[in-house]
């Protein structure tokens, strides 16, 4: 699935009045949708619409005519100075009789349900006045809000922090880069033509970020046939751990392995200077400093725990002529462009503050946009780039991919260690870099928003890799949960 900027869904609105669509039409099933979710959520419970004057106030004019003809109380605020399909909807709304009273005169009552309808698409700089006024004390006042596409604000503060989000004919970015905001999403289906979408998307000159969703990667999961052997499912070697003085983090190859057999490794090796004796199923290489000793294995991951010695892994890795993952201390531009420059399949995976270094930017740039970041890496280097966070998104050249599972009980220290066992035991398995780093990152935050669930904030890394199977089988099982649901 593709998420759309804001610029693309105006391309989309454009092309359907282009082919004669009447706009008309989509506000209407945009309103009438967004009731359906309210009554969903919020049965006969009364509604305060705060409307502005663009299209977006347009679709909650709509909405609160639904509500008002479903027995609903409602009360409206909107902007002055509706035009086109907005007034249209301004004055279906009058004909019922219904009073619309200033925004400045806005004011909120207990049980009330507020509509955000203020602004969406066409939302060009910071909110101010009035506006910025009336979204804090929406965001203070604590009433459940239901926003219609967008939180109005977004991307930038104040913005409306939202119980539950309807977005209209197609995501945006913006949906997956601020979850917090939009709360539960709902995607309604306002009755464009079935293929224009798709039309509009392969005409851009960039191409569009994809949602990793259950249904897309659910085919790339590996096959496990009855005749499977550990030699034959992918082996994946780890090359990391550090000997001397500094701060070392001895168990992070250790958690690597943990992740690459929980997903699915046929046999792990683990090639680090101290010998660790877990975990018990891996095979262990001891080497007094970064070497490649002759290792059967399919893919690497190189770097956990390495400290100084992270570039060295790294590149004593690259005589295994093997697709890796680079972690940690092997994130060097110089070990990136040699990997590039050998041709060989890698992944990266920095979080933002490694990104930043690689970057030479800040970190703070990188979280503002993480899209780009990742974006800027990928066709720096060449490679693969998996930028961690929440969200996470994964970058190969042009082809971006926004990861819509994750918890924040996952910052915690060793996951993203687990995570990069986990994504080589996928590239071990055969398959290509994007896609192996796509899925690794879905299942891996699955495994952490299913613990999220159950056991709350306390996690550690390991339990992550253990719950690993478990994602896998949710997935395979066609009972991955959406990260939305349809209207
Ligand atoms: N296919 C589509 O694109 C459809 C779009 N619809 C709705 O239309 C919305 C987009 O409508 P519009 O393009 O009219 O845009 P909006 O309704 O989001 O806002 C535009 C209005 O806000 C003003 N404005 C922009 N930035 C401002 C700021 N910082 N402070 C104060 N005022 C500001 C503009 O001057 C304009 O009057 C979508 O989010 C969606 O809700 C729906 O009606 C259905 C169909
Ligand atoms: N708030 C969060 N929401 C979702 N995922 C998160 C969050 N914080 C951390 N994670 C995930 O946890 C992992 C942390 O990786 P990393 O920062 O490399 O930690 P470490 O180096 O200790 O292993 C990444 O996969 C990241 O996406
Ligand atoms: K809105």
């Amino acid at each position: 699935m593709r998420l759309f900027t804001s610029e693309a869904m105006r391309e989309a609105d454009a092309e359907a009045v282009r082919r004669g669509y009447p706009s008309l039409l989509l506000m209407e099933w945009a309103g009438m949708k967004a009731a359906r979710v309210y009554r969903e959520l919020f049965g006969k419970r009364p509604a305060v619409v705060l409307a502005g004057k663009g299209n977006n106030g347009g679709d909650g004019l709509v909405l609160a005519r639904h509500l008002l003809l479903e027995g609903v109380e409602v009360r409206v605020h909107a902007a002055e100075g509706q035009t086109g399909d907005a007034l249209l909807a301004l004055q279906a709304l009058l004909a019922h009789g219904v009073e619309v009273r200033p925004l400045e005169e806005a004011s909120f009552r207990k049980g009330e349900v507020v509509v955000d309808a203020l602004f969406g698409t066409g939302l060009k700089g910071p909110l101010s006045g009035v506006y910025a006024d009336l979204v804090e004390q929406v965001n203070r006042i604590g009433l459940p809000v239901l926003a219609l596409d967008l939180p109005s604000g977004l991307p930038y503060a104040p913005h409306v922090r939202a119980t539950a989000t309807v977005a209209f004919a197609a995501f945006k970015t913006l949906h997956f880069l601020h979850r917090e905001a939009c709360g539960r999403l709902f995607l309604a289906e306002i009755g464009l033509p079935k293929d224009l979408l798709a039309q509009v998307a392969s005409q851009l000159e960039e191409g569009l970020p994809l949602l990793a969703t259950p249904e897309a990667l659910a085919p790339l999961l590996p096959p496990r046939p009855l005749t499977a052997h550990k030699g034959s499912v992918g082996r994946v070697g780890i090359l990391g751990g550090y000997r001397g003085e500094g701060l070392r983090y001895a168990g992070a190859p250790v958690l690597a392995a943990l992740g690459a057999y929980r997903m699915g490794a046929g046999l792990v090796h683990l090639v680090a200077p101290e010998g660790p004796l877990e975990p018990l199923e891996a095979v262990f290489h001891p080497v007094p400093s970064p070497t490649l000793p002759p290792l059967k294995v399919e893919a690497l991951a190189v770097g956990m725990g390495g400290g100084p010695w992270g570039k060295a892994w790294a590149l004593a890795a690259l005589e295994a002529r093997r697709p890796v993952v680079l972690d940690a201390d092997a994130l060097h531009l110089e070990v990136a462009l040699a990997y590039r420059e050998a041709g060989l399949p890698a992944v990266l995976t920095p979080h933002a503050g490694e990104a930043a270094r690689l970057l030479g930017t800040g970190p703070e740039e990188v979280a503002q946009d993480p899209l780009g970041a990742a974006r800027a890496l990928a066709e720096r280097t060449g490679l693969v780039v998996v930028l961690k966070g929440n969200p996470t998104v994964v970058a190969e050249g042009g082809r971006l991919s926004l990861n819509p599972t994750g918890h924040p009980a996952l910052a915690t220290g060793g996951t993203g260690d687990v995570l990069s066992g986990a994504i080589a035991a996928l590239l071990a398995a055969g398959l290509p870099p994007f896609e192996a780093a796509r899925l690794g990152v879905f299942l891996h935050g699955l495994a952490g928003d299913l613990l999220g669930e159950e056991k709350g904030v306390g996690l550690l890394a390991r339990e992550v890799a253990e719950a690993l199977p478990r994602a896998r089988r949710l997935l395979e099982g066609g009972q991955a949960p959406w990260p939305f649901s349809r209207v």
